[in-house]
């Protein structure tokens, strides 16, 4: 078993990451002053996993009810958030009570979101079960919902109590839901350079093959370039944006193909190729990192290319609500190299367009 600690201004929590966690007592490792406790899964996770997690919490005293919300990115909605605070209420959770999210980002960014404005705010645990998740979306603290208008419009920075990466779980997730949480685990490693990259190239076939040594591994890795990055920098006033590479296009390509379509994961790998393309037409990225992203990439098993109807500048009108967006100046965060991150970039309009434009039949069909 790995043990990280994420030390943040609002927060310090462990983060596990193992085999067989549940069953060898890590709840004894945390301190739980509740009253009771809930958890958040979605119909697809909960009949899998919740009766493994619910049995350790009641060994701890805790008897956690349970609800379980539709799956799909579909559902990340403030809706499904509403149903869950009525549950909490008709539950008798209070101020007291907590939260534990079991599922893969979506459930790990709706629960953390609905943990952060129940009651103003209680306690949460995070129980990732994709790969994404465990790599990702479970640390940090963002929280959030979609809104028709964009990805993660409505959110908050708000970190759990902690976080326990049980890998054993991977081995109900989908072969396509796998690949996905592949590319991000490949954007922390093209953001991160050095060893880490090395490691990713040199075991891609490993990963790809779900080898669970090489596994847990790369998912600390990931974690902790993760956890430095946030803990430098938590509610994303400049450096975090690093973690926004690929994301921008990402987002508006989730949004303009109908949240569900295309996964979150194979977003991020389109959308990082083609904002290389950007960096490389504004002379940021160097041009190898085009090549060698692409190789690493489809040696992961990501897809790199996407139909898309809209022209560049229905496009552009997407990108528009992007959260980083200043004024009239769309922000990309870009690689000048790997383990060269530079965020806060302006991308002109004709530029965006010039080089989506240039993609077309490559990556964007
Ligand atoms: N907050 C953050 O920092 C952050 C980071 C990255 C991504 N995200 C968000 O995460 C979401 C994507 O997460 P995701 O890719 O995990 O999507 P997801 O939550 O939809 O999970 C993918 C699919 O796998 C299923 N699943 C999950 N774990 C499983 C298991 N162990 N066995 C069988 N099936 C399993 C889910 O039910 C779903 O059908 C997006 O909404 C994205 O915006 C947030
Ligand atoms: O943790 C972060 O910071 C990230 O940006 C991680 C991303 O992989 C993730 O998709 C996140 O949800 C994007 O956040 P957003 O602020 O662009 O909505
Ligand atoms: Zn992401």
């Amino acid at each position: 078993m790995r043990k990280l600690i994420v030390e943040t201004r609002d927060r310090v929590y462990p983060v596990f990451i193992g085999y067989g966690l549940f069953e060898g007592g890590i709840l004894s490792e945390l301190d739980l002053p509740f009253s009771s406790g809930a958890l958040i899964t979605n119909q697809k996770v909960g009949p899998l996993h919740a009766e493994k997690v619910s049995q350790a919490f009641l060994k701890r005293g805790f008897r956690l009810s349970s609800l379980a919300l539709p799956d799909g990115e579909e559902f990340k909605t403030l809706a499904s958030a509403e149903v869950a605070y009525h549950f909490l209420l008709q539950e008798g959770l209070d101020r007291k009570g907590f939260l534990v999210t079991l599922g893969g980002g979506v459930i790990t960014d709706l629960g953390g979101f609905v943990a952060s404005t129940f009651m103003r705010g209680i306690a949460y645990y995070q129980v990732p079960t994709s790969l994404l998740a465990q790599v990702d979306s479970s640390v940090g603290g963002k929280t959030g919902v979609n809104l028709e208008e964009g990805k993660n419009l409505v959110g908050t920075f708000y970190q759990p109590y902690g976080v326990i990466i049980e890998l054993s779980f991977l081995k109900t997730l989908p072969e396509r839901e796998y690949r996905e949480g592949l590319a991000e685990v490949a954007k922390a490693a093209f953001l991160a350079g050095g060893e880490f990259l090395e490691v990713l190239r040199v075991q891609s076939e490993a990963l790809l093959g779900r080898d669970y040594s090489v596994l847990e591994d790369v998912v600390e890795r990931a974690v902790l370039f993760k956890k430095e990055v946030v803990e430098q920098d938590e509610k994303e006033k400049g450096l975090r944006s690093i973690l926004n590479y690929g994301h921008t296009v990402a987002h508006g390509l989730e949004r303009a193909l109908g949240y569900g379509t295309l996964r979150h994961g194979e977003a991020v790998a389109i959308g990082m190729m083609v904002e290389a393309m950007i960096g490389l037409e504004l002379g940021i990225t160097r041009p190898q990192v085009i090549e060698i992203q692409k190789v690493i990439l489809q040696e992961l098993g990501l897809p790199l290319r996407v139909e898309v109807a809209l022209s560049a500048e229905d496009f552009w009108a997407i990108l528009k609500y992007d959260k980083k967006r200043e004024a009239q100046h769309i922000k990309f965060s870009l690689l000048r190299d790997f383990g060269d991150p530079v965020f806060g970039v302006s991308v002109p309009e004709e530029t965006f367009k010039k080089v989506f434009d240039s993609v077309r039949g490559a990556v964007l069909q």
